[in-house]
This record gives structure tokens, C-alpha cells and sequence, in this order.
């Protein structure tokens, strides 16, 4: 299936036209997503795993979703980025349906779907691709990958104490230490009580921190204007402006007094980094409030201490989250952790790992008729374990050479026929040079 200028084997987009010329796809993958060819794969993979090997050292269950959702998971009403930029569109069915923008809602669906029969409190995590449709202007990717982890069912910080914690540890394992990373954390409670001190409605309290997320990315001026349109008094603005300036809890015991929710919470979350060994890698910082309008309590994220990259992940309590779904509330948090800055934060620290690709044997028959000898060679080194790239095709010496250096091959085994006639294969390992002829059931 070749079409002109089309490498043999590769696939033409269909049958010519009557011109005969066959118009050569777009290579490229869609605007703002990604291949993984062999390298980046093997970099995504050891990410992954580590994000795996984390969640079960704090003892989650893995999880997946659907990529495509029923659009109705994601129109809140808050003046949200991530609804904005919505993935989405009717199906052949007449459904309105979106690809995922985040994992949070897709888990609370399945926990409400699942209802009395799992047992709180839920540990669960999920490594998935998440989708934006980005207008191209600003050239950003619109896919992602996010690694979440949830706990669904624990009110108390310790909960938040333990999702960071297992963050420093991911941080840890890929070599990133408290002097490249820090996590900004406060709590929406903080806001809160302005909002009621000023009988500002609850409905608009998600509003008013998509609004206030802003407050880095966009003028003040601009912040007011859209606190105003959504209600916000200008004296209200004033107090809640004043509040996300506050530089320290201590700072905040003064204003708010030791007894509201938010300091409570936020005095706890510190003693618990003190015990779990972590304090070094936070900080309180009153102006954090993240861009998703179900937070409630506790926020967090993680950060650049050279301030050059955008958050490296993020993450809060979400209390009443379910019963924007209809169903019973439940007390939860999470967070999510992005696939790119981090890797951005991997080169800049000089950590992206060497990952090669590791072949234990090249198999190679020396004349045609021994492909099927060759073959029998290939199943018995993987029987045991051995992986083996076995030479599908009559080559030359020197082609097969060629490619054990490119694959970094451990060692070559040659079938070839008087040998074989003896029951024996040639052996010869790349490191050393050293070749030998050895009976095939010794062959290890
Ligand atoms: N929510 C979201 C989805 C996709 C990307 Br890229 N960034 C954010």
C-alpha cells in the first residue's frame, strides 16, 4: 500500500482519485496535541510510573473514566476558565457531550454512581489526558496529561497533609528538592467569611474566586470591574483585596482571630507538614485561591522558586462538589498534577532522566532457511525473561551490527548452520567483544 513518495509499508490515505495523484496527509498531529514517538514515550512512561509507584506507597486504588463525558459534568456557572474552553460538542446521537478539561468531576460521578456500595473513606488516583480547545492565538497545547489523586470522605486536614505529602514524595523520587519547589497554601475559608461578613450571597462564592484567581494574570482594575458586575460591593472588594495581601498566619490570627475555620484549618495543616517532615516546602500564602469554582477549604500549589514556570500542580478541598450533582455531599480533596511543566522543570534542572532502550538479544539467522531456528531461539530466551528484537528478515552482517549498537543490544545471537547441526548457537556480547558457541539448552 504504497502511494507516490510514500515509504513502502507506509499507509496511503485511500484509494487515488481518478487523477492518480494521491494528495499526501498531514503528518502532523492535531493543533496544540502531541505524538509520543519511542523517546519521549519512555520519559512519559518513567513519569507515570513514578506518579503510579507513589499513589500506592499512600495505598490509593487506581481508577479511569471515560476521555469523553456528558458535556452537563462541566457547565458550572462560575465564570470558569476550564468552561470556556470546553471541548465539546453533539454527538451522531444528539448528545451533548465534552472531552474532559479534569478528572474531578468524571471521580465524583463514579463515587456517586458506586453510593453505599464502596466504604469511605475512598483513596483514589488516575493518571489521564485531560482537553481545552484553546483559540491557537496563544499557541497552547490543548491536551495534557494530569496524574490525580483523591481522598473522598476524610473532613479533617489531615487529608490535605496527606495528598502533599505524597506530592513531596513524587517531588523527591525525580530529584526535585524543597529549594526548587515550594507550595503556596491557604483557604477559601479566608474569603468566605469577607463574603458573609458582607452578606454577599454563597452562590457567588465560587464566582468570586475564579474572579480573584485572576488577580496575577489580569489588571486590578479588571478584577474589580468583573467583582463588581458579579455583585461584589466596592467595600467588600476593598476588605477581600486587603485580606489576599495578608503575608502570614500570624498576621491572619490577628485579623481573623484564632477561632475562625480558616485559621484552624491552616494552623493544623502547618503542625501536620512539621510531623510528616515537609514544613520546609510549604508556605502560607493568603493570595492562592485557584481557578476551579468547587474549592471550599484548603488550597494549594506547587511552585517554581525561580518563578519561571507556570504551577506545577495544584489541588484543594471541594466539600460540595456532589451536591452541585444532585446527590448527597461529601467532604473530599484532591489535586491534579500536570505532565508538561513539569518536564520544563525537569530540563531546567538538568534531571530528565537517560532512558535508552534495553535489548538483551539480537536474534539473527545466518542464511534463510534457519529463520525458523532462529525463531525457536527467540521463544526460548523469552520464556526466560530475556527480551529479544529477533531479525525478521534475511540481513547482512553488518546491517545487524548496525542495529545492536543503535538499540544498545547486550549481546548477539547467531544461528547459523553447522553450529545448529551440532544443537549449538553463536554468542557474542557487544560490551566486551567476547564470542563463543554455546549448546542452545544452555543458553541463559
Ligand atoms: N484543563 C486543561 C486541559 C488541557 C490543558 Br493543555 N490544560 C488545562
Amino acid at each position: 500500500a504504497t502511494g507516490p513518495g510514500a515509504r513502502s509499508g507506509a499507509l496511503s490515505p485511500g484509494p487515488a482519485p481518478s487523477s492518480g495523484v494521491v494528495q499526501k496527509i498531514d503528518v502532523n498531529p492535531p493543533k496544540g496535541t502531541r505524538d509520543f514517538p519511542p523517546e519521549d514515550m519512555r520519559l512519559r512512561n518513567w513519569l507515570f510510573n513514578n506518579f503510579r509507584e507513589v499513589s500506592r506507597l499512600y495505598g490509593f486504588e487506581e481508577v479511569d473514566f471515560p476521555v469523553l463525558e456528558n458535556e452537563a459534568l462541566f457547565t458550572r456557572k462560575a465564570g470558569e476558565e476550564i468552561k470556556d474552553q470546553l471541548y465539546c460538542f453533539e454527538d451522531q446521537g444528539k448528545r451533548r457531550v465534552a472531552l474532559r478539561p479534569e478528572l474531578t468531576p468524571s471521580l465524583a460521578r463514579l463515587v456517586i454512581q458506586k453510593g453505599k456500595s464502596v466504604s469511605l473513606p475512598l483513596k483514589w488516583f488516575t493518571v489521564g489526558q485531560c482537553w481545552r480547545y484553546e483559540r491557537m492565538t496563544r499557541g497552547r497545547r490543548r491536551e495534557h496529561y494530569q496524574w490525580n489523586m483523591d481522598i473522598i470522605g476524610v473532613p479533617g486536614v489531615m487529608a490535605e497533609a496527606e495528598l502533599i505529602a505524597s506530592i513531596v514524595t513524587l517531588f523527591k523520587r525525580i530529584g526535585i528538592t524543597e529549594s526548587d519547589v515550594g507550595f503556596k497554601v491557604s483557604s477559601r475559608k479566608v474569603l468566605q467569611g469577607v463574603l458573609k461578613c458582607y452578606s454577599i450571597p454563597e452562590n457567588l462564592f465560587g464566582r468570586v474566586c475564579v474572579i480573584i484567581d485572576k488577580i496575577e494574570k489580569i489588571p486590578i482594575d479588571e478584577i474589580k470591574k468583573e467583582l463588581k458586575v458579579a455583585g461584589v460591593s466596592e467595600e467588600a472588594v476593598q476588605e477581600l483585596l486587603q485580606v489576599l495581601s495578608i503575608k502570614s498566619l500570624a498576621e491572619l490570627e490577628e485579623r481573623l482571630g484564632s477561632h475562625g475555620e480558616a485559621v484552624a484549618d491552616l494552623k493544623q495543616l502547618f503542625l501536620l507538614a512539621e510531623k510528616f517532615g515537609y514544613s520546609k516546602w510549604l508556605q502560607f500564602d493568603a493570595s492562592v485561591v485557584r481557578g476551579l469554582a468547587y474549592y471550599t477549604g484548603i488550597v494549594f500549589e506547587g511552585f517554581d522558586r525561580e518563578r519561571k514556570l507556570r504551577a506545577i500542580c495544584g489541588g484543594g478541598r471541594y466539600d460540595h462538589l456532589f451536591s452541585t450533582f444532585g446527590a448527597d455531599d461529601i467532604a473530599a480533596c484532591g489535586f491534579g498534577f500536570g505532565d508538561a511543566v513539569i518536564v520544563e522543570l525537569l530540563k531546567e534542572k538538568g534531571l530528565i532522566p537517560e532512558l535508552s532502550l534495553q535489548i538483551d538479544n539480537i536474534v539473527c539467522a545466518l542464511d534463510e532457511d534457519l529463520q525458523a531456528a532462529a525463531a525457536m531461539v527467540a521463544s526460548l530466551l523469552r520464556e526466560k525473561g530475556q527480551n529479544v528484537d529477533l531479525v525478521l528478515e534475511n540481513k547482512p552482517l553488518k546491517w545487524v551490527f548496525k542495529r545492536a549498537a543503535r538499540t544498545n543490544a547486550q549481546r548477539l545471537v547467531l544461528v547459523g548452520s553447522s553450529e545448529w547441526q551440532r544443537g549449538m548457537v553463536g554468542v557474542k556480547i557487544l560490551s566486551t567483544g567476547e564470542q563463543y558457541t554455546v549448546k542452545l539448552d544452555d543458553l541463559k
